[in-house]
């Protein structure tokens, strides 16, 4: 089977790009390092040209997902891969690639979320990297989805795609790590139906440095009045210490530090914990009912 690197990015479609730029940079804290005018805004929080993609559109939702594979033959192994079940994988051209400053890139229509999923396997070098400035982020960490028929899902995303469980809340969410990744989860995959959420984007994260990156984070988005939307709190499945809060469109937004790590063989056993608040938080919290509500999937274009 294949191997990944790690969540390479995520592209969100925000209603007001004038609106969402300083806000990812100056209050989110990410490296702007591109903008092409009138075009998307490219942001790092690494030496990777981009970790998130921001594009004008008629509505908040979750446009893409990008993943790094660990070598360039892996991609050739997961091209192989996708073709032989069904999954038609196409090539972007060389222009394509170098459009995305991305290295060779394929994607596929996810048949669960109905977005496309991209898979490549390095982006361009620039020569200089992320300089921290109101949180010292440490990488993009996860992204989660809220779907429909999630059994099957799980289920794809383990079997078909070679993701590792790590642990699930039972009926609710699983946790999932992209082999052979060490964090406890890259991808998290909701239960729509059982959150009572519309298929969409559940959150996407950020892992910081320390400690001190909550609790700064915490006094910045109240002094913003930005609406806090869970936490400060502990998650018992990775052991993390959250905040979540809201992008101007409503879309939900994690800081998390510390994070379980697994090694690649003999990893645990993937737990089932109980679906009740205790095992979301430690500390007692529960989400706002605005938690995870806002951002559809864009439909992947066919062909
Ligand atoms: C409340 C959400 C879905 C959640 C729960 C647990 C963790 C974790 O263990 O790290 C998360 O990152 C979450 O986003
Ligand atoms: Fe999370």
């Amino acid at each position: 089977m294949f191997r990944y690197k790690k969540l390479g990015y995520v592209a969100l479609n925000v209603t007001d790009l004038s609106r969402s730029v300083p806000f990812y940079r100056d209050l989110v804290g990410l490296q702007l390092n591109e903008q092409v005018e009138g075009g998307p805004a490219f942001f790092a929080c690494s030496a990777d040209h981009h970790n998130v993609v921001l594009h004008q559109g008629g509505e908040p939702g979750l446009k893409r997902v990008g993943w790094e594979m660990e070598q360039p033959d892996e991609l050739d192994r997961l091209f192989e891969h996708l073709q032989k079940v069904g999954l038609n994988p196409v090539a972007l051209s060389p222009e394509e690639c170098r459009a995305l400053r991305q290295q060779r890139t394929i994607r596929i229509k996810e048949p669960f979320s109905g977005l496309t999923f991209e898979f490549y396997e390095g982006q361009l070098e620039r020569g200089s990297t992320y300089t921290p400035t109101v949180t010292k982020i440490a990488r993009l960490g996860h992204v989660v989805l809220n779907v429909d028929r999630w059994p099957e899902a799980v289920k794809f995303f383990k079997e078909t795609l070679n993701f590792r469980i790590s642990d699930n809340v039972d009926g609710f969410i699983a946790f999932m790590r992209c082999f052979p990744n060490p964090y406890h989860h890259s991808l998290g995959i909701g239960n729509a139906a059982a959150t009572r959420k519309e298929p969409g984007l559940n959150h996407v994260n950020f892992m910081v440095t320390d400690m001190d990156d909550i609790g700064c984070a915490l006094t910045r988005v109240k002094r913003h009045d930005v609406p806090i939307v869970f936490g400060p709190g502990r998650h018992p499945p990775s052991g993390s210490i959250f905040l979540y809060f809201l992008d101007p469109d409503g879309m939900t937004l994690e800081y998390s530090y510390g994070m379980e790590e697994f090694p690649e063989e003999r990893p645990r056993k993937a737990r089932v914990l109980e679906a009740r608040p205790e095992s979301l938080d430690y500390w007692g919290n529960v989400p706002d009912p605005r938690f995870a509500s806002t951002g559809r999937f864009e439909p992947a274009s066919e062909g």
